[in-house]
């Protein structure tokens, strides 16, 4: 039998059917099928529900690298075109932690050619998933600072865990500058004055103060989390898709398209933002200080 999964009862897996295949990876029997694991992201499809489960799997902290956003995209657009597929539960197989956003070596003392490379990268997985005609819930069973926390916006519904975990856009207490579409996500999510001051301060909120300016629907126990993603998924399936796509499509395009119109330059710009010295002199302090939290 598999190790028992975080937030799930090993009756509940015992009932799903978990079980562990001569190759050592995580399968389940009859009725769902894991599209991928030996990677960074785990998908583990449930043909009876129509649910999918994306795991981010890039211990210690799921940083968002070139591989993971890369695959992350990859995934997106399978289940998209995956007719049984009906929505998607976006969550981490790393303990405390939903992502700590993008890889931060992924931006510093990087080449131009690589930071364009990691740009497109995290674009497409964005435009897959904000653009995604499933529904999308975020499991956020950890911390979730800024790529973390823009993953999360860009589902349609987010259930958090209570407790010492945070989330928020905190990119300028890194130097750095929210990119527009970061930015127009959160406006739609918790309002222009909320936004305003949670990204000028770079904010981290706790999963209360998150709920309670809207940044996330639901405030449970980390073992509740999965179970109340669940619970909330029978409403959402039970609207007739086609209404509920029309809808969301006609809400998010302008921000999806204001990105598809400018890729390029928004890569560009990026690569050329980055490695400014006083940048990268930020970044530098930055990594400093994670690196001495430890010490
Ligand atoms: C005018 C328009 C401008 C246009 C803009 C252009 C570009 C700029 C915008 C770029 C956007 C960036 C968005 C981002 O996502 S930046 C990333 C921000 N992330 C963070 O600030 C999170 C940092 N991490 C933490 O705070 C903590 O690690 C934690 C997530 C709270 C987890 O804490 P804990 O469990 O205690 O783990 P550790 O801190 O000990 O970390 C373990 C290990 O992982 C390393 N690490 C942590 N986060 C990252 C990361 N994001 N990237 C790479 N590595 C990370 C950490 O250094 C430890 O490493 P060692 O074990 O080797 O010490």
């Amino acid at each position: 039998m598999a190790a028992p999964m975080r937030g799930m009862s090993v009756l509940r897996q015992a009932f799903q059917g978990l079980v562990r295949p001569a190759g050592g990876q995580v399968c389940r029997q009859v009725q769902h099928r894991c599209y991928s694991t030996p990677g960074h992201v785990q998908v583990d499809m449930n043909s009876e529900t129509g649910v999918a489960t994306v795991r981010l799997n890039r211990p210690p902290v799921n940083s968002l690298n070139l591989d993971v956003l890369t695959e992350l995209s990859i995934a997106l657009e399978k289940l998209e075109t995956d007719k049984s597929c009906k929505a998607m539960v976006l969550a981490s197989a790393a303990p405390g932690i939903f992502s700590a956003g993008l890889d931060i070596l992924e931006m510093y003392q990087s080449t131009p050619e690589r930071c364009v490379a990691f740009w497109r990268a995290l674009q497409d997985a964005w435009l897959n998933l904000y653009g995604s005609r499933l529904i999308t819930m975020a499991a956020i069973e950890g911390h979730s600072p800024a790529g973390g926390c823009l993953l999360a916006m860009s589902c349609d519904y987010r259930v958090m865990a209570e407790g010492k975990f945070q989330i928020g856009l905190n990119e300028t207490k890194l130097g750095i500058v929210a990119p527009f579409w970061f930015t127009d996500v959160m406006l739609n999510t918790i309002g222009h004055r909320e936004t305003e001051k949670a990204l000028q301060l770079g904010a981290l909120y706790s999963a209360q103060q998150a709920l309670s300016i809207g940044l996330v629907d639901k405030v449970v126990p980390l073992a509740e989390v999965m179970p109340t993603v669940e619970g909330e998924l029978k409403n959402w399936l039970q609207i007739p898709a086609a209404a509920r796509v029309i809808t969301k499509t006609s809400m998010r395009k302008a921000v999806l398209d204001r990105l598809r119109s400018q890729k390029e330059k928004d890569a560009q710009f990026f690569a050329d933002f980055i490695n400014r010295d006083s940048v990268q002199k930020s970044l530098g302090m930055y990594i400093a200080s994670l690196q001495k939290k430890k010490n």
